[in-house]
C-alpha cells in the first residue's frame, strides 16, 4: 500500500515541477546544484522503490508493468521468465572461478534482487549451500573487510552501552522485526575470533532462515555485536570493518549484553526470537543459563546442533541395531557443540527410563587434556558426571585403544585428530563403527570422508559438519552424511515464531532431533548415511517446524489463544512465497494499480472547451 502511495507521491511530483515555469534568468550554481538534486530525488524515488532488492524484478518486469510503472525503456527489450532469469543467474555464477568470487556474486544479487536470489538458492540448494554457509562462509568471513559493499546486518559496538535501543532502531528495512541471530564474532567456526567479521555467519544463517524454512526476510535481523577483538591480524589488517580494541570482559561485557536483551525486547516486543551464533564456549553456555528462562532465546551451537547430532545417533542406532545406551560413546572436545549433544543425548536415554550412572558408564568425553577423570579441576556441573574415576590419560589413541568406542564425535576444530590408527582401532572392534567430524569448515574437519572410508574399508558411518562429495570404494557409492544445525534451526525457529512460546522449552530440540532421524530411507542407511540430503532441508524444516509448533500448543506453551484449527495453514500463513509458476512475472503480480493514461486517453478524458 504504501509502496504505491510513494510511487504515487512521486509521480505528483513530477507532474507539478513540469508545470512550474522557467525561470527568468539563468541560476546560480548553488540553485543550478539544488535543482539538479531534487530533480534526481524526484525521479529517484520511485525507481528506487521498484528496483530495490525487495522489489525488483530485473527482466522479469512485464511490457504491462514497465509502462505502468514509468520504467519503460531503462530495461531492454527482453522480458525474461522465471526460468531464463535462473539460467543466466547460473550462468553468472559458474563463471566464476574461485567460491569466494561466487559468494561476492551471490551477496551482490541479494542486494539487488531479494526474491531472485532466493528463488536460485532453493532451486539450487546442494550446489549453492557451500557458497552461503560452511565451507565459503567461513573464508569469506576471514575476508569480510575486503568483501565489504552494503548495509547487510546491524553492528552494536562496545561504545553503544547506553544508546543500544537508539541503534536498533535505526534499522531501516522493517521495524517489525521476528527474529535475530546474534554473534559476537570471538568463535566462528573453527577459526576463532573474528571479531566484526562474524557478521558473515549472522547472515548466512539468516539466510537459511528464509531459504529453507520461507521466513520473510525483511522480518529478519542479522546483528554482530562488536565488543572488540583478541585477534592481532585484525588489529593489523587495514581493511578490517571493526573497532580495533580489545575485547570487552567480565562484567562489563555481561552488563553489555543484558543492556541489548532488554533492548531488544523494548524495541521490537518479548516475542522476538533472539538466535545466539559463535560466542565463545563459557559465554554460549552463561547467557542460555541467563536468558533461556526470561527470553525467547536459543543457542544454535549448543541446542541446533544438539538435536542434529542425537538425529545422527538415533540413524546409528537404526543401521547397527543395537539402542544407544549398548553403544560406546566417546565425545572428543567439550565446546558447546559437543557438551550440546550430550547434554541431549543424556535427556533422550533418561526418557527411556535409564539412571544418570547408566547413562554416563559408556560415554566418554576428551579434550585438550585428554579424557576428562574425576582428577579434573574446573569442570562444569554439566560435565561433572561422565568424569570417570581412573588415571587420566592424555593420548586420544590411548582413549580410544582402551575403552573401543563404537561412536565418536569429534568438534574440536582440531583438524585431522581422527588418525589412522583411531579409525582402523575402531574399525577392528566394530562392524560400523560412527565417526562424527562436526568442525567447520572443511579444513578443521576431525578426519576427512575418504579417510573415514579407507581406513574403515567402507564400514564407518560417516557424517561431518562441512559437505563432503560421495567417495567410491571398492565399487560402491557412499555418501557422507552433513552433520549439520542447518538441518535443525530453520525448523526450529519457524516452529516457535509460528506457536510463539514465551521461552522455547528444551524438549524441542529431541522433538526436532526424533523428526529429523526418521527422514532417511533403508536405502541411505544402508549406504552409511544418516541423515537427508540437502536437497529435502526445506522439507525437514517443514516436518520439524510442525512437530515443534504442535509441540509447543500441546502443552498449552503457546501465548497465543485459541489453539489453530489448522496448524499446517498457520504455518504457511506468514512464510515468504518462493514457489514460482511459470514466470516470475505472474507470481510476483504487483496490486492492481492503473497505469497512466498514455496522452492519447488525457487528450479523450478532457473536458470538452466550451464554446
Ligand atoms: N556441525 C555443526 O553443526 C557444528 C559444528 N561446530 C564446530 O565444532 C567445532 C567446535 O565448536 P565449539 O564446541 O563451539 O568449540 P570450542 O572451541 O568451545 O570447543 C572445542 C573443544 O575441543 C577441544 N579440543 C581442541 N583440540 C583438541 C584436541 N586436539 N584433542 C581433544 N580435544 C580438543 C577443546 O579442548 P580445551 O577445552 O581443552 O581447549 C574444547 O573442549 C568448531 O569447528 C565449530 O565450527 C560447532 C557448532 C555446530
Ligand atoms: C555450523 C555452526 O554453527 C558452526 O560451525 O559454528
Ligand atoms: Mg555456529
Amino acid at each position: 500500500m504504501s509502496f504505491f502511495r510513494t510511487l504515487n507521491w512521486g509521480f505528483n511530483r513530477l507532474t507539478t515541477m513540469a508545470k512550474t515555469p522557467q525561470r527568468k534568468s539563468e541560476p546560480s550554481l548553488e540553485q543550478h546544484q539544488q535543482r539538479q538534486s531534487s530533480t534526481h530525488d524526484t525521479i529517484r524515488m520511485p525507481l528506487d522503490i521498484v528496483f530495490s532488492a525487495k522489489h525488483n524484478k530485473a527482466l522479469a518486469f512485464t511490457l504491462e508493468e514497465r509502462q505502468r510503472l514509468n520504467i519503460h525503456g531503462l530495461l531492454p527489450a527482453s522480458v525474461r521468465s522465471c526460468r531464463d532469469q535462473m539460467y543466466a543467474i547460473e550462468t553468472n555464477f559458474h563463471s566464476f572461478k574461485t567460491n569466494v568470487e561466487k559468494y561476492r556474486y551471490l551477496r551482490t544479487m541479494r542486494q539487488s534482487n531479494e526474491r531472485m536470489y532466493f528463488q536460485f538458492v532453493c532451486d539450487h540448494i546442494a550446489m549453492v549451500l557451500p557458497i552461503i554457509y560452511t565451507p565459503t562462509v567461513g573464508v569469506a568471513c576471514t575476508l569480510y573487510g575486503m568483501l565489504y559493499r552494503e548495509i547487510t546486518g546491524l553492528y552494536i559496538t562496545k561504545h553503544d552501552r547506553g544508546h543500544m535501543k537508539q541503534v536498533l532502531s535505526n534499522w531501516p528495512k522493517c521495524k517489525e522485526i521476528w527474529a535475530i541471530c546474534v554473534t559476537d564474532g570471538e568463535r566462528i567456526l573453527g577459526l576463532g575470533d573474528l571479531g566484526a567479521n562474524g557478521m558473515g555467519i549472522a547472515i548466512g544463517k539468516m539466510d537459511l532462515y528464509t531459504a529453507l524454512a520461507c521466513i520473510p526476510p525483511c522480518k529478519l535481523m542479522p546483528i554482530c555485536l562488536d565488543v572488540g577483538t583478541e585477534n592481532p591480524v585484525l588489529h593489523e589488517d587495514p581493511l578490517y570493518i571493526g573497532l580495533r580494541e580489545k575485547r570487552l570482559k567480565g562484567q562489563e561485557y555481561d552488563d553489555f549484553i543484558d543492556e541489548f536483551m532488554q533492548s531488544v525486547v523494548e524495541t521490537f516486543g518479548q516475542r522476538t526470537l533472539i538466535h545466539f551464533e559463535d560466542f565463545s564456549t563459557p559465554n554460549a553456555f552463561k547467557f542460555l543459563k541467563k536468558y533461556r528462562n526470561s527470553y525467547c532465546a536459543f543457542n544454535d551451537d549448543i541446542q541446533g546442533t544438539a538435536a542434529v547430532g542425537v538425529a545422527g545417533l538415533l540413524g546409528i542406532q537404526r543401521i547397527t541395531k543395537k539402542p544407544l545406551e549398548e553403544h560406546v560413546i566417546l565425545f572428543v572436545g567439550a565446546g558447546s557443540a559437543a557438551m550440546g549433544i550430550c547434554g541431549l543425548l543424556k535427556k533422550e536415554l533418561m526418557s527411556r527410563g535409564l539412571s544418570e550412572q547408566e547413562i554416563t558408564k559408556n560415554i566418554y568425553i576428551c579434550d585438550q587434556e585428554g579424557l576428562i577423570t574425576k582428577e579434573r579441576k574446573n569442570v562444569t556441573d554439566d560435565i561433572k558426571p561422565f568424569a570417570k574415576d581412573m588415571q587420566p590419560i592424555k593420548s586420544l589413541e590411548e582413549v580410544v585403544d582402551k575403552f573401543k568406542p563404537s561412536i565418536i564425535m569429534g568438534a574440536t576444530s582440531a583438524a585431522g585428530i581422527f588418525t589412522e590408527k583411531i579409525i582402523r582401532s575402531m574399525a577392528a572392534n566394530h562392524e560400523r563403527p560412527g565417526i562424527f567430524a562436526f568442525s567447520n569448515p572443511t579444513n578443521k574437519s576431525e578426519c576427512t570422508a575418504e579417510q573415514a572410508y579407507k581406513f574403515s574399508e567402507g564400514r564407518a558411518i560417516y557424517s561431518a559438519g562441512s559437505p563432503f562429495p560421495p567417495v567410491e570404494f571398492n565399487g560402491k557409492r557412499l555418501t557422507p552424511g552433513q552433520a549439520n544445525n542447518c538441518l535443525a534451526f530453520p525448523g526450529v525457529v519457524l516452529g516457535v515464531l509460528t506457536a510463539l512460546p514465551r521461552t522455547i522449552p528444551d524438549e524441542i530440540y529431541l522433538v526436532a532431533a526424533h523428526e529429523l532421524s526418521k527422514f532417511p530411507s533403508d536405502k541411505d542407511l544402508e549406504n552409511g548415511n544418516i541423515y537427508p540430503m540437502v536437497e529435502q532441508a526445506k522439507d525437514v524444516a517443514c516436518k520439524i517446524a510442525y512437530e515443534v509448533a504442535k509441540y509447543i500448543f500441546d502443552k498449552g506453551l503457546s501465548q497465543t489463544s485459541p489453539p489453530p484449527k489448522d496448524l499446517c495453514e498457520l504455518l504457511l500463513s506468514n512464510t515468504y512465497e518462493l514457489e514460482h509458476g511459470s514466470s516470475l512475472a505472474e507470481t510476483w503480480s504487483y496490486p492492481n494499480v492503473k497505469p497512466n493514461p498514455s496522452p492519447d486517453e488525457q487528450k479523450k478524458k478532457l473536458p470538452e472547451k466550451k464554446k
